[in-house]
């Protein structure tokens, strides 16, 4: 447990502090395709011309990515704001360990090695098939079943899901056909290496916070049971799929690879089984269905008895899975625990696709609440739709929740996650995320209103940027373009800076009114910390300012 914090005895708000997440909403390197500059969000202009702001580093090695080409994302840029500082993450760790050997040395890994070797069974790995580096890494994944092969595993299946959303939006057979070849090379009289099933990462497998276990149903179905669409391969489920759906990677349906007519990969007893994502948020739904003794989600049909493995611990309170490959970093000394330790009434809230982004990514990947006497929680239930139909999502009832909060004066601070310019950024269509940028910004306007009636402050930052570069563009920044004129999209996630917006009801000199430059969302927690008058702790990332 951490010590209360020191406070101040510098600023005195009446209000509470609102710590406002736009979620994939960045400052646009390009013109073309920046669709946060092109929308008409009249809210924010005005705030950008009213009050102190700044550009935070939002990507790579500002929130502990291996390099400054790794583009942001949700888990790391949320564990840095809730935690104040930079932990090397899940991409770098897994990465260090495979490479030094220290996870074949591990004693999960020889488990399952020895179970698949003693049983004669199947290796099976199942994970995004991708170099997209935010959810897994097709490399980490060669080379585990490089080390498989030499420990004298012989039979091993992968369960492929297609990206589409971190890396380019129709690029699976890049990835898809050099790794059959690269399977092919393996393969030998002792040596039997193929894909066993696959289809799109928002189709099947990769749900998150109980959004849609529909999808994780499906997953299982394909993976384990074999059942589905059958395929000779997966280069000819793709091309196929695609052909007849039109759908984009990672909406592509789910398929099964057979030779006659029988599955060749499904998940039996005594087989062993790795997750080899590391980030936890969308690998938990199918963990559980794996591990879970009762599942109440859905049937099952057939469990088999395996032995199963993530690529990491994937939530630190719950400690799911029981059984996995990495240990993960080890973040401690949150905000919320900070804010607990010294009795400040905190609320959070988001809807279902970034409510565990509020709350189980900010506190460092732990489900739980720090003290529930001081802290509330609140899901607004996400619809399933296909994001561009209903681009506003629900930031309405985001908003009028957290107004009613901001009213009635109950909370110290109050967080809240909009997921618009993210979820809608994914889809890559344009108009829909202006639509959404649009609607955002009229609720960041309503709750301005509020916070600043109530003589609080609001801090306005994001994630990572999306939004803000919906173009594919060229290494000389020129627009890339389909073969039927139209530019070509750009689902995942931007390299670029965010904002951070210090709008303050009562602004008395307390602080300077000129922001620090170059610093990273990690420096969020800090200055939330300040604007609440406390001192933050000296191991945290400077606060963005500087008080007097
Ligand atoms: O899981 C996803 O939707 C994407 O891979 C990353 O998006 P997020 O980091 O914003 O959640
Ligand atoms: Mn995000
Ligand atoms: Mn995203």
């Amino acid at each position: 447990m951490v010590d209360a914090l020191k406070k101040m005895g510098k600023i005195s708000r009446k209000g509470p502090v609102v710590l406002v997440i736009m979620d994939g909403v960045g400052f646009g390197k390009y013109k073309e395709g920046d669709a946060v500059a092109s929308s008409r969000t009249g809210t924010l202009n005005k705030l950008y011309k009213a009050y102190p702001w700044t550009k935070l580093k939002a990507h790579g090695t500002a929130v502990g990515l291996p390099s400054d080409d790794d583009m942001g994302n949700s888990e790391v840029g949320h564990n840095a704001m809730g935690c104040g500082r930079v932990f090397a993450q899940g991409a770098k760790l897994v990465n260090a360990s495979i490479s030094t050997g220290a996870m074949y040395e591990g004693t999960t890994w020889k488990k399952l090695i020895n179970n698949a070797k003693e049983k004669q069974s199947t290796l099976h790995f199942i994970g995004l098939l991708s170099d997209g580096n935010v959810h897994s890494h097709i490399d980490n994944l060669k080379a585990m079943i490089v080390q498989a092969k030499k420990e004298g595993v012989s039979k091993v299946r992968v369960h492929a899901l297609l990206d589409g959303r971190d890396v380019g939006e129709l690029s699976a057979l890049e990835y898809f056909d050099p790794f059959e070849e690269f399977l092919s090379g393996l393969n030998d009289e002792g040596f039997d290496a193929k894909i066993a099933s696959g289809g799109g990462r928002m189709v099947i497998t990769m749900d998150r916070y109980n959004a849609n276990w529909n999808m994780v149903k499906k997953g299982w179905e394909t993976h384990v049971l074999g059942e589905g669409r059958m395929f000779d391969s997966a280069h000819e489920a793709i091309v196929t799929l695609r052909e007849e759906s039109k759908a984009i990677d990672q909406d592509l349906p789910p398929f099964v690879i057979a030779k006659d007519g029988k599955p060749v990969g499904t998940i039996e007893d005594g087989d062993s089984v790795i997750l080899f994502n590391f980030r936890g948020d969308r690998a938990l739904e199918i963990t559980k269905a794996f591990e879970a003794e009762e599942l109440t989600e859905f049937d099952r049909k057939r469990r088999p008895d395996i032995e199963y493995a993530g690529m990491m611990e994937y939530d630190g309170d719950l400690h799911v899975p029981a059984q996995f490959l990495v240990t993960p970093p080890a973040i401690d000394k949150t905000l919320a625990e900070y804010l607990c330790a010294s009795k400040v009434k905190q609320f959070s809230i988001s809807e279902t696709q970034k409510f565990g982004h509020i709350t189980y990514f900010f506190n460092g990947n732990r489900s739980g609440k720090f003290d529930a006497s001081l802290e509330e929680y609140v899901e607004i239930l996400s619809d399933i739709v296909p994001f561009e139909e209903r681009p506003w999502m629900k930031c309405a009832e985001i908003a009028d929740r957290v107004i009613k909060e901001v009213e009635n004066g109950d909370w110290d601070f109050i967080k809240l996650n909009f997921p618009n310019g993210d979820m809608v950024g994914h889809t890559g269509n344009y108009q829909a995320v202006v639509c959404s940028m649009e609607g955002l910004d009229l609720q960041i306007g309503r709750i301005y209103k509020a916070v600043m009636e109530a003589g609080g402050v609001m801090v306005i930052t994001a994630d990572h940027g999306n939004a803000d570069d919906m173009f594919e563009h060229a290494k000389d920044g020129s627009v890339k373009y389909k073969e039927n004129g139209d530019p070509q999209a750009k689902t995942s996630h931007s390299l670029n800076p965010v904002p951070c917006i210090i709008c303050d009801s009562n602004y008395q000199g307390e602080y300077e009114t000129e922001l620090k430059s170059g610093l990273g969302i990690s420096s969020i927690a800090a200055t939330c910390m300040n604007l609440l008058d406390f001192e933050s702790p000296s191991e945290y990332d400077p606060s963005i300012i500087t008080v007097k």
